[in-house]
């Protein structure tokens, strides 16, 4: 499912390739101001912190939300006091797009990451002309090569590539690549099943002063508690704050922990 996701991903890609070339993205790109520095939003505090996520669709849960104005929605998690907002840019299945993202950038003052099935420079270019900050980065999609090269990529353009693990593997992968924000979602990408204590196993193996990020399987504060009992810094929220009546009182809620 994972290599189906990807796949789909770079076919979208190169589509869209075919009307703004590699050079024209990249003059995008250069164009815009400096992307902020996403490691110090995140930074370990008191009470963890949230990276609110705007997502219609999903393969595991399929339609979410309609979110006819994702720019409205992340200015209402900022207001409720998200460090990060998340836009799913992958059309197939999330039903997102870059003009989503740019919509964002366009309305929050705080780091907005590209949550996307990334794989190439010209998708990580794209991420940067359209605002994005922070650029997600699978292991698990990616050959360790591969992975270098797009993290490396990744900070030359002045973003932070947050660095998504799922096993011991993909930790130690993630670690050698010097990366600073380091993820583990909680979902496996290919059954879909979720491990809310997959987090706890794998965070040993992260050296200290990484910023930790559990992603994914928050349906409630007890779960915001459940991950940062175990040492998370910041939580990745997707489908309670989409599907819920109050995003922001549900934000609000999270930050309590
Ligand atoms: O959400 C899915 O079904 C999914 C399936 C395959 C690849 C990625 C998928 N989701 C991306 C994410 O990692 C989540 O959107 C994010 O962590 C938030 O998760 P949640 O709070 O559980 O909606």
């Amino acid at each position: 499912m994972l290599a189906d996701l990807v796949a789909g991903a770079l076919e979208d890609a190169e589509e869209r390739r075919r009307t703004r070339s590699l050079a024209e993205v990249e003059a995008a790109a250069t164009a815009r101001t400096a992307a902020l520095d996403a490691l110090a939003f995140l930074k370990p505090a008191e009470r963890v912190k949230v990276i609110a996520e705007v997502k219609r669709a999903s393969p595991s849960r399929g339609a979410l939300a309609s979110i006819p104005d994702p720019a409205l929605l992340a200015a209402s998690y900022a207001e409720g006091g998200a460090s990060a907002i998340s836009v799913l840019t992958e059309g197939r299945k999330f039903k997102g797009s870059l003009a989503d993202l740019e919509a964002v950038r366009a309305r929050v003052d705080v780091p907005v990451l590209r949550k996307d099935f990334i794989a190439t420079e010209y998708q990580v270019l794209e991420a940067r002309a359209a605002g994005a900050d922070l650029v997600l980065l699978i292991v698990a999609a990616l050959d360790q090569p591969a992975l270098q090269h797009l993290h490396d990529f990744v900070l030359e353009l002045g973003m932070t590539p947050l660095v998504e693990t799922h096993d011991a593997v993909e930790v130690s992968r993630a670690v050698d690549l010097g990366a600073r924000l380091v993820g583990v979602n909680a979902r496996d990408l290919t059954t879909f099943e979720l491990d809310r204590d997959l987090f706890g196993r794998l965070v040993e193996r992260i050296p200290a002063g990484t910023i930790t990020v559990a992603e994914s399987a928050v349906l409630g504060v007890a779960d915001v508690a459940h991950y940062r009992s175990a040492g998370a810094d910041v939580v990745l929220v997707g489908e309670a704050l989409v599907t819920g009546p109050d995003p922001v009182a549900t934000l609000k809620e999270f930050l309590s922990v």
